[in-house]
Formats: C-alpha cells, sequence, structure tokens
C-alpha cells in the first residue's frame, strides 16, 4: 500500500502540444461494487475492465477473507460468491490502505452478518471520518469499537438479524448511502434511505442489475427515496466496467490547457451522477465533444475528443458539486489559467477526502504563483487568463492521488517544472498515470 513504499518524486514541465488517443482505466467506484456484489452472489460473477489500483486491491483481498473466490481469467476478473448471509468471520485485520469507499461500503457489508472484523488503514484514511456509517449502522443493530473521533483502526460486530432503517442522509455522500443499501441487503424487511441531494447512483444500478428489489422515487424537489428489500439473492453477472471519469479528468484538462493539443480519450463513463465537470468545463468554454456515444455496463459510454481552448472563469452552481466531487483539484488548476474569476463555494466535503483539498491545493497553486483565495468551503481562483503559471516549486501530495495528479497538470502549463513529492499515491487509483501522460507528450523528469 501507499503508505508502506519509499516517496517518489517526479517533476513535470511545459509540455509541446498533447496529442493522440488514450484510455484510461476502470472506473474505482464500479469496480469495488462489481467485487462486493459478486461476492454476495451465488456462483461465479465476471468482470471486464475492473481498475487494478491499490484501492480496489484492498476490496479484492477483503472480500477474500471473508470467503469469495477471486481469480483470473486473462484480462477478465472471476468472482465466486458466498451468497447473500455468507460471508465468513475473517482470521485477520480487514487493510483498508488509503480507500474510503472500501472502508465504508465493507462496513455497511459486516454490519448485517455474524462476523467481526478490524478495519485498519494508513495515515491519510485514518484520519478521515466514520461516524457518518458508524452512525446509521449502529441503529442497525452493529456495534463498533472505533479509534478516537470516530476513526479507524475500528473494530465491528455485525448483527443478524439487523434491523430495517429509515435514514434521510445528512451529508450528500454515495458512500453513506451505499453502506446502508449494502447493509440492508441482508436486513429482513425495507430498509430506506432518503438523499436530499442525488450522488452517485452506481450502487442502485448494480443492485437491481444482481437482481435485488431496489425502488427508487424521485420527488419534485429532487429528493430521492431509495429501498431495498432484504435477504436478496444476488445472481452472478458479467460486468464491463467502463473508463473512468474521474481518472480522465486529468488528460482532459491538459489537453484543454496546454497550447495546440487535440486528444481523445475513450471509453469514459458519463454517468450524469458523474459527468458535472464535463458539463462545467464546457460552460467554462471548453471543445469538447462526445463521439461515438454508448451504453457499457448499463452505464453512458462515449469518447472524448479535447482540444486546446482558452477558458472563461464562472461561479460554479453549487448544485454540480456531487456530480464532480473528486474533480475539483483539477478544476482548480484549470480556473488559474482561465481568463477572469472562478468562484466554487459548497464544497466542504473537500476537507475531508484523501487529504484537506482546498487547504493543500490552494497551498500548492500559491506556490507555484497562481491567485487563489480560500474559503471555508470552497475556493476563488483569479485566472491568468492562458499566461502559464510561474511553477518552480516543489508541492506535496499528503497521500492524495488527485493531489498529485493535479500538479502534475499544472506543471505542463507551468514556466519552471512542478515537482510532486510523492507520486506513489496515484498507483490508487490511476496506475499508468505517468506513462499515459507522457505517451500523450507531457515532459516528465
Ligand atoms: O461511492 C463512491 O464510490 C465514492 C463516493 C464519493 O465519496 P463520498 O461518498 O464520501 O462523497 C467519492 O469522493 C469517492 O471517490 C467514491
Ligand atoms: C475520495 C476518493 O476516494 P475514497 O473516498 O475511496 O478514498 C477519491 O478517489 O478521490
Amino acid at each position: 500500500m501507499s503508505q508502506a513504499a519509499p516517496p517518489a518524486p517526479l517533476a513535470f514541465a511545459a509540455a509541446r502540444p498533447l496529442s493522440g488517443a488514450v484510455t484510461v482505466p476502470g472506473d474505482k467506484s464500479i469496480s469495488h461494487r462489481s467485487l462486493m456484489l459478486s461476492a454476495l452472489a451465488v456462483g461465479t460473477s465476471r468482470i471486464e475492465g475492473l481498475l487494478e489500483g491499490e484501492d480496489v486491491h484492498a476490496t479484492a483481498a477483503a472480500m477474500r477473507a471473508m470467503g469469495a473466490t477471486i481469480g483470473r481469467d486473462g484480462d477478465a476478473w472471476t468472482v465466486d460468491g458466498v451468497g447473500v448471509g455468507g460471508l465468513l468471520q475473517p482470521d485477520r485485520a480487514l487493510e483498508m490502505g488509503n480507500s474510503g469507499t472500501s472502508t465504508r461500503l465493507l462496513l455497511g457489508l459486516v454490519a448485517s452478518h455474524a462476523i467481526t472484523a478490524t478495519f485498519t488503514g494508513d495515515a491519510s484514511l485514518s484520519k478521515r471520518p466514520m461516524n457518518r456509517v458508524i452512525e446509521p449502522l449502529s441503529a442497525m443493530g452493529a456495534e463498533f469499537t472505533p479509534s478516537p473521533g470516530g476513526r479507524l483502526p475500528l473494530m465491528v460486530r455485525g448483527i443478524v438479524p439487523a434491523v430495517p432503517i429509515e435514514y434521510r442522509l445528512p451529508v450528500a455522500s454515495a458512500q453513506v448511502k451505499s453502506a446502508i443499501l449494502l447493509a440492508g441487503l441482508n436486513t429482513p424487511g425495507i430498509t430506506r434511505v432518503i438523499e436530499p441531494v442525488p450522488t452517485r447512483d452506481h450502487s442502485e444500478r448494480m443492485l437491481r442489475g444482481f437482481g435485488a428489489t431496489l425502488d427508487v422515487e424521485e420527488l419534485p424537489d429532487g429528493t430521492r427515496i431509495i429501498e431495498i428489500t432484504g435477504e436478496a439473492e444476488l445472481k452472478p453477472q458479467h460486468i464491463v466496467v467502463p473508463g473512468d471519469p474521474s481518472s480522465a479528468a486529468f488528460p482532459v484538462v491538459a489537453a484543454l490547457l496546454v497550447p495546440g493539443s487535440d486528444v481523445v480519450v475513450g471509453n469514459v463513463g458519463l454517468n450524469p451522477t458523474r459527468a458535472g465537470l464535463y458539463t462545467v468545463l464546457r460552460m467554462m468554454g471548453a471543445d469538447i465533444t462526445l463521439e461515438d456515444e454508448r451504453v457499457v455496463g448499463g452505464e453512458p459510454v462515449a469518447d472524448l475528443r479535447v482540444r486546446h481552448s482558452g477558458l472563461t472563469g464562472i461561479e460554479v452552481p453549487s448544485e454540480v458539486v456531487p456530480s464532480m466531487v473528486d474533480e475539483f483539484p483539477v478544476l482548480f488548476v484549470a480556473a488559474a489559467l482561465a481568463s477572469g474569476r472562478t468562484v466554487m463555494r459548497g464544497l466542504d466535503e473537500l476537507r475531508v477526502k484523501e487529504s484537506d483539498r482546498i487547504a493543500v491545493m490552494a497551498e500548492g497553486l500559491r506556490a507555484i504563483g497562481a491567485r487563489v483565495e480560500e474559503l471555508e468551503d470552497g475556493l476563488i481562483v483569479d485566472g491568468t487568463g492562458g499566461a502559464p503559471l510561474a511553477g518552480g516549486a516543489t508541492v506535496a501530495a499528503h497521500l492524495d492521488h488527485r493531489i498529485a495528479m493535479s500538479f502534475a497538470v499544472a506543471g505542463l502549463v507551468s514556466r519552471a517544472a512542478v515537482t510532486i513529492d510523492d507520486m506513489a499515491p496515484v498507483a490508487t487509483s490511476f496506475p499508468g498515470f505517468v506513462e499515459l501522460m507522457t505517451g500523450l507528450g507531457a515532459e516528465v523528469r
């Protein structure tokens, strides 16, 4: 896992125009859920395009430790599940590495099984809040022994039968929603999650796809009421995982910012609950066209053709935040090169990701010459109007893959190279990132 790897500094420097066609690795959110749901089906599932990143490996190791058989068949992964209710007592701590999604979703699964598990994580994950899942899962009957402040390491004792709950999400979080729905899978009766602001809906789509009874009602004000009927029987599936829009964001923004660039990023998942960045970039004047729009594995997918564009600052509508929550660090970089001011608010959740993404980006952007003002819940960026940033600094990644990749993109549009102190965290979500960027023409040393 990344906390054990030696720091891997790398410098990214002003690039010639980026060109070429690439594809990014599989969607991280869908990859986690593919392994978890396959492990709960009866029979053998097959997964193509699974993200082979450290976060997904953490999920795979945990599902194996709880009884699933996970193997390879050529490029595809195969999973032999234990059935809902069939998870086994793991004989060692479940090591979650850097992965919030693995931790929170698996806490949900364990909560309604008659097993006890200890969860550990790296220095970044051990700072992240778990009370947001501990609270609803405790109401279902699971017992938690967390570290102070509701952090990892923590122990959870699941319960059978768990008690179905109705829970209104206090934060817009697909991880909290999914933890409760996954706990609801092995809970008698109907478990209901009320989501005032829509978040990524991969869990809902995939639970249905695996044969669970799941109903979604949408109220006129946009609130979603999601009901899962428990003691479900899941049927094995053949899953094709689309490319991750959150990973595609880095080559897309790089191509928009580096003069003369013309790049195609193929096979990008564009589920509307994930595609906010692309809408916002187009509002700023980005030349992004969707080619060969199609449906892959129940998700909308397209190839993105991206040409260098002069961007204009905007006020980013706060209702799009959940659909691009992981893309703000790289949007901050785009805003730093735009003409005029970009105002981004409603980003409180960025403070509790792998790092405090508002503070860490503000500090690093200032160090390379960008003009930014940090708000409690956001960032105001005054862009250069396309002129390069000064660069010439080393920025800290803080065990955060998205910070490392965002500053890599910034290096490509800086007069002097930008050094990232540690690129190792990138392996959590985007193995091959450096090679992909080099292949497009990025200068990396
Ligand atoms: O459900 C998921 O797969 C994810 C949900 C989001 O987290 P939150 O639920 O904490 O917003 C996102 O930031 C994370 O990268 C993946
Ligand atoms: C927040 C992220 O992931 P996780 O919560 O799974 O660590 C991310 O990938 O940006």
